[in-house]
């Protein structure tokens, strides 16, 4: 056992508010069911468990065994580890509805020491936790699919030209990280965008990978039939809800890009190539400042309607708050169904996770991130990158929803492309980690 496993002191712990936040919020995935935990302990289980996405409820290896300083540290009162069941169940008991809350509370019941009263007191306070924690996590998915777009979105904008080996071994790293969409470049004018100029190399090079979808970007039908030449098998096509930022994009304005993206649509079909679309500026434009949900609704249609089996939502300037997020897509949930809807955030004003969580509240199970936060659109001056990969699953993996990736691997893939562009990773998980890794090596 690492000195980092050992039970923390009663006088180390953390006020028991923040116990309950972390609880919640941090590691309920990773927590074995039925598991009287004492205080303490969730805070290092978090860091622990959450490195990897194994710690689901199909894959219970975390037995008692696993944690056997548990037992040394639990000294939590009856009306403690009663609460404590309750509040740790998360999405687990979601599933079994009032039934295993009543469980507890008539198991309380039975003890011949209680006051009724008090019982009656506990067991309403708990039933209302429970109603609260219910509403929370009403429509969030059991699984979120996250698409990567670390070494499209993330790279385009970056000056210095990255060696087209780097890109390649960075989409290598992320695959094996589980991820299983990955946007690996841009077929997009080397004039605008110079940074993906080798787009074909790098996917000629990726082509192969197996178990995992690599979309490419692509503006026109010469940018598409460039990508299917070099071996891309899934493209993206790129509109926005702000004329004004259409125009710096891709030179056109909307109705002309969308005459552009039927024409792709169309050459994809007949290919069998399946065709993702973005709106982007759904919350505001760098020009124009705040944008219409319904301009975002009717771009969003279009796009479905004429194939796009997937329609990214895109925050390009990172301004939008939950308060923005969320009339934005009511509109588009009126006209596109909310399955075939993904949410793309930059993280600008730091307001990603929260834009994310309530987009999962409100049925959408498809996110884009990027490794370590890279990011920012060349013609969005002063937007920040995508939220970072390693934080949305750090908090996917707190809230039990599934992702299938490897945290661990991921915060490595990070690594790697942070020593290339010679910065440290825009993921405030990645920077924790690190953090708790080198105070360990002090205590
Ligand atoms: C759309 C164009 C091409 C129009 O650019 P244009 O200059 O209007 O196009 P053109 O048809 O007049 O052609 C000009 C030159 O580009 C060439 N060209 C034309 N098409 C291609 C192509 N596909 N691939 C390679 N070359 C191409 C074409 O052959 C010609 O070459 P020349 O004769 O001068 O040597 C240009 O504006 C462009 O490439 N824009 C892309 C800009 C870009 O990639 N921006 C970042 C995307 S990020 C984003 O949109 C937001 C998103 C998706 O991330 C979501 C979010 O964050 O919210």
């Amino acid at each position: 056992m690492s000195s980092l496993e050992e039970p923390l002191g009663l006088d180390k712990l953390p006020s028991m508010n923040t116990i309950d936040r972390i609880q919640r919020f941090s590691s309920g995935a990773c927590r074995p069911r039925g598991d009287n935990l004492g205080m303490g302990n969730c805070w290092i289980e978090g860091r622990i468990c959450s490195t990897s996405n194994s710690c689901d409820e199909d894959n219970e290896e975390y037995t008692a065994e696993t944690f056997p300083w548990r037992r040394q540290t639990r000294d939590v009162s009856r009306v403690d580890s009663f609460s404590q069941k309750t509040m740790t169940m998360g999405r687990n008991s979601m599933k079994c509805g009032m039934a295993e809350n009543s469980f507890y509370a008539s198991d309380y019941q039975y003890s011949p020491k209680s006051n009724n009263k008090n019982i009656q007191d506990m067991a309403y306070k708990v039933t209302s936790i429970f109603n609260l924690e219910m509403q929370f996590m009403k429509g969030i998915p059991k699984f979120v699919k996250i698409v990567e777009v670390g070494p499209r979105d993330g790279l385009q904008n970056e000056k210095n030209i990255v060696p087209t080996n780097v890109k390649i071994e960075l989409i290598h790293r992320l695959a094996s990280s589980g991820l299983s969409v990955i946007e690996a470049t841009s077929f997009v004018s080397p004039k605008w965008v110079p940074q993906l100029a080798d787009a074909k190399d790098v996917m000629q090079a990726v082509k192969n990978l197996g178990g995992v979808r690599l979309p490419v970007l692509t503006p026109n039908l010469k940018g598409f039939e460039a990508a299917i030449a070099a071996g891309a098998r899934e493209v993206a096509v790129f509109a926005s809800a702000s004329e004004s930022f259409s125009k710096s994009n891709i030179n056109c304005n909307i109705e002309e890009s969308l005459a552009r993206y039927r024409a792709v649509t169309l050459a994809a079909k007949e290919l069998s190539i399946p065709v993702r679309g973005y709106v982007s500026c759904v919350v505001g434009c760098p020009v124009e400042g705040p944008i219409s949900p319904s301009k975002v609704a009717y771009v969003a249609k279009e796009l479905y309607d004429m194939g796009c089996f997937e329609i990214s939502l895109g925050d390009t300037i990172g301004v939008g708050t939950p308060g923005t997020v969320v009339p934005m897509l009511l509109a588009v949930m009126d006209v596109v169904p909310v399955e075939k809807l993904a949410v793309h955030f930059h993280d600008t004003y730091g307001q990603s996770l929260p834009n994310i969580l309530v987009s999962l509240q409100m049925g959408i199970s498809a996110v884009d991130s990027s490794v370590s936060g890279l990011g920012g659109c060349p013609y969005a001056k002063g937007a920040s990158g995508n939220v970072a990969t390693e934080d949305v699953v750090y908090m996917l993996n707190g809230l039990g929803v599934k992702t299938n990736v490897d945290l661990g691997k991921l915060m490595s893939a990070g690594d790697f492309i942070g020593k290339h562009l010679s910065r440290p990773s825009g993921s405030k998980t990645a920077v924790a980690f690190c953090r708790v890794t080198a105070d360990a090596s002090k205590i």
